[in-house]
């Protein structure tokens, strides 16, 4: 029988089996950011322990960046605190380093991709959850706790459980004005924010191929959410010539490589521990309701009666049944690792062209993901049209995804996110309520005030 890619990565990478326990694996690429390493950094300094493979760490900053003032110092101790601490330790163990101001420094799940860090049948870890975003690649890639930084970095292996694989067929192609950030509200909404636990998502059919690396990225990125610890996409032609010319992809025999990197693709006969099928045709636009990233509806839908979903609703302010779209949105928010490319931006520069930010919207922020998406985004004016909609065009980071930086909500401001997680206060206030939606979907309630069928708003 044939193997899955999650099975051949698996064999590949596989130090010293656990017998059914945990298995010990190579981790590839080790990827660290100033939230999570200063204490596996210190922890590795308490044994004395040098970084064994510095080579294949990389760094960079994202969640703590200011991202209207990036003047040192940051206005905030803490966030200065944490990379003054992150800088001292690339520095001692000399590790490769992308700062503020760099032309790769990002959110490290949009920078590294875009650097040819991240390449077919590679094990990548980082102390962030949507490391899972790097399965785009065929990579095995998954988020890990801060001991499990410091074992990375001790030793360049982890302890892991092996997961089951679950595929998740999408046939058919999606609609114009439908993209991968409905999909994947519509798969966790009907598997569930846990429904993934103990899994490796595979994402295959119609559907998925058309992708883009953007798209799948996208889609990855939220596996986690859906409770899959990694999720990933078979490596095909459009990994390949994504990845040619990428800073660290290698040039040497970039042949055999391409072919090897193919092989790793899961084979026709697989066995795969479970199996569902989505119909890519019938993928509406979605957003999120509720504090969860499973509690969705499309843009016709009305907010759900059930008495156990209570709390999310008293929370967010709903009545039972009320339709969703025509709600006031205070706040927009395009950007973070989930949808804060340079194909992110471009889709929404096409459509709000000669379009304006509602004046009932009290801030429209555009972040871009990283400094090579700022940089193409100025380039091609796409910066430009987002700031003559009434934008503000910010410096990369994670920015109002999460509450580490300055840009947060106010009181139980109502925001239309690109983002992924839509918890009680993600997005800094104790009260504010987060709808997770797509890019164009965010543009959409962005110009019209309101939470909008973006296919309507824009004509689609
Ligand atoms: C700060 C970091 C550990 C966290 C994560 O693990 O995902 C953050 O990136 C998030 O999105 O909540
Ligand atoms: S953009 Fe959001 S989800 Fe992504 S790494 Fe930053 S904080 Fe986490």
């Amino acid at each position: 029988m044939g193997q899955t890619l999650y099975e051949k990565v698996w064999q590949e990478h596989l130090v010293q089996s656990g017998e059914g326990q945990l298995d010990q694996i190579f981790i590839d690429t080790h990827l660290i950011h100033e939230v999570t390493s200063p204490q596996a950094f210190s922890m590795l300094r308490d044994r004395g322990l040098p970084v064994r493979y510095p080579e294949r760490t990389i760094a960079t900053v994202d969640h703590i960046i200011p991202t209207d003032n990036v003047s040192r110092p940051f206005q905030d101790p803490e966030a200065e605190a944490m990379l003054q601490a992150l800088e001292s330790n690339v520095d001692e163990h000399q590790i490769r380093y992308f700062p503020i101001g760099s032309p790769e420094q990002g959110i490290v799940h949009v920078m590294a991709p875009e650097q040819g860090l991240i390449r077919p049948g590679m094990t990548v870890a980082c102390g962030d959850s949507h490391t899972s975003t790097h399965g785009a690649f065929g990579a095995i890639a998954f988020g890990i706790g801060t001991s499990q930084v410091r074992d990375v970095l001790a030793s360049q292996t982890l302890l892991m459980p092996k997961l089951k694989v679950r595929r998740i067929e999408v046939t058919g192609r999606l609609r114009a004005g439908v993209t991968a950030k409905d999909l994947i509200l519509h798969i966790i909404g009907r598997l569930g924010a846990k429904g993934g636990v103990g899994f490796a998502y595979e994402y295959g059919g119609s559907a998925i191929t058309k992708m883009t690396m953007t798209e799948r990225m996208t889609l990855c990125n939220m596996s986690i959410e859906g409770g899959a610890r990694c999720g990933y996409v078979n490596p095909d032609l459009v990994t390949l010539r994504y990845l040619a010319g990428r800073a660290f992809t290698p040039i040497d025999s970039i042949e055999a490589l391409q072919e090897r990197w193919l092989s790793y693709a899961s084979d026709s006969d697989a066995h795969y521990d479970d199996r569902i099928t989505v119909d890519g045709n019938r993928i509406e636009p979605m957003l999120t309701w509720g504090t969860s990233p499973d509690q969705s509806v499309s843009f016709k839908g009305r907010i759900p009666n059930s008495i156990s979903l209570g709390d999310a609703k008293s929370y967010m302010g709903w009545q039972d049944n009320q339709p969703i779209a025509g709600t006031p949105v205070d706040v927009a928010f395009i950007g973070s690792c989930t949808n804060g490319r340079f194909e992110d931006f471009l889709l929404v520069s096409q459509a709000i062209k000669g379009h304006k930010v509602a004046s009932s919207i009290k801030r429209a922020l555009a972040v871009p993901g990283s400094s090579e998406v700022a940089r193409r985004a100025e380039e091609s004016g796409i910066a430009d049209i987002f700031r003559d909609a009434g934008f503000e065009w910010r410096q990369p980071g994670c920015s109002m995804c999460l509450a580490m930086n300055p840009d947060r909500l106010l009181g139980n401001e109502i925001c239309a996110s690109s983002s992924n997680r839509n918890f009680k206060g993600r997005q800094g206030s104790p009260e504010g309520r987060t709808l997770l939606m797509s890019p164009l979907a965010v543009a959409a309630a962005a110009v019209t005030g309101k939470v909008s069928d973006p296919r309507e708003v824009f004509k689609i």
